[in-house]
């Protein structure tokens, strides 16, 4: 699958302006890459700055004698958003992406409930997720990863719009400072064909391992962008877009790490419905608002698993039930999402 390149603009451009794409940005610079590969620094005419990475703006040029900026004039709507909000703010990671790879690794210890919350953004944002467990050189750290990640690599029966049953998300053994990568590293190549694919992961799992595999002259590129924006050496202020080829049709979006992943734009009574093996119970509930966590004769509880660790059943024909750590993480991020929202 080849993404499709933004058509180029029917009618001729107002006077002045350019088409281009958002790289990257530091406060309120930006840089802006055009159809040719120029790259220029813009600011955002006004005084918000709602611009994010994989925007695609018009932008004009510095008038002479006005500086050597740029600014961004439109910003063309978005197919979607990828952000993270807590009770202050909203951390937008990118638009328009074709998908998130979630990196993790055996070392560190991985926390799976920033791993949900990161996944169940992606779902609201209608954006697949793949997750990526790295280091699988340190074998027993990596198995025992591997076992926590049993209830994302379940395979679900094929739903109303899959033909085919598949794995919860797709989990893909890496092993990013070895030559060959990993036993699905190829699997990971293939994927990354024809994509925009927002890398996502805590420190220290191999981010900067992978981008400086794929992309060999990554460092050279962050040093030129950080140099335009005038930013300090080695910060990663925003997310960073680079292309995988010349041809610019697959890209790999490094972004910056997060502490808490924010789900505070996520309304909890539609909580199940972003997280896919628990919402194909929801439905035969009593109740249609049932929260399923104290309701009677809620179907969701009554599928949760015993606690005794289940290894994925690799061909479940029938349905298979909640994973109890799933449950867990549903009950905890419901009662941790604010009330009331319409
Ligand atoms: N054992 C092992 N170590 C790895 C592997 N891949 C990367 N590492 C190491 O893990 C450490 C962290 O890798 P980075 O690529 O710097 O991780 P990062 O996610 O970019 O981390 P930050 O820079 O802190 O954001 C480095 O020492 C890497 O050499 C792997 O497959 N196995
Ligand atoms: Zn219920």
């Amino acid at each position: 699958m080849r993404r499709p390149r933004p058509a180029p603009p029917a009618a001729p451009l107002p006077d002045g302006l350019h088409e281009g794409l958002i790289v990257t940005s530091h406060g309120r610079h930006y840089i802006v890459e055009s159809a040719g590969g120029q790259r220029h620094l813009c600011h955002p005419r006004g005084k918000k700055s709602q611009a994010v990475v994989g925007d695609q703006v018009q932008w004009q040029a510095p008038r002479p004698g006005q500086g050597d900026e740029g600014s961004i004039e439109h910003i063309a709507p978005r197919r979607n958003l990828f952000y993270r909000q807590d009770e202050m703010r909203t951390k937008a990671f990118a638009a328009n992406i074709d998908q998130i790879l979630i990196l993790i690794a055996a070392e560190p210890v991985f926390s799976e409930r920033q791993l949900a919350k990161a996944l169940i953004a992606a779902e609201a944002a209608g954006i697949p997720a793949l997750i990526g467990l790295n280091k699988q050189d340190l074998g027993p750290a990596y198995a025992s990863a591997w076992q926590r990640l049993a209830a994302y690599r379940q395979i679900l029966p094929a739903g109303d719009d899959a033909h085919t049953p598949a794995p919860l998300y797709p989990v893909l053994r890496l092993q990013l400072d070895a030559a060959h990568g990993g036993d699905d590293f190829p699997q990971l190549q293939a994927l990354l064909q024809g994509r925009a694919t927002l890398v996502l992961g805590p420190s220290g799992v191999g981010k900067s391992t992978l981008i400086n595999r794929l992309i060999p002259d990554a460092q050279a590129q962050t040093a030129e962008i950080s140099r335009a924006l005038n930013s300090g050496r080695h910060t990663t202020t925003t997310t960073t877009w680079y292309w995988l080829e010349c041809a610019r049709g697959s890209a790999v979006l490094d972004s910056p790490g997060f502490q808490e992943f924010g789900l505070h734009h996520i309304d909890r009574q539609a909580l199940t419905r972003w997280m896919p093996d628990i919402a194909r119970h929801a439905t035969g509930c009593r109740f249609h608002n049932c929260t399923h966590i104290h309701e009677p004769h809620c179907v969701v509880r009554a599928a949760v698993l015993p606690e005794e660790p289940t290894e994925a059943a690799p061909n479940a024909a029938e349905a298979p039930g909640i994973a109890p750590s799933r449950y867990a993480l549903y009950k905890h991020i419901f009662e941790e999402l604010p009330q009331g929202r319409a």
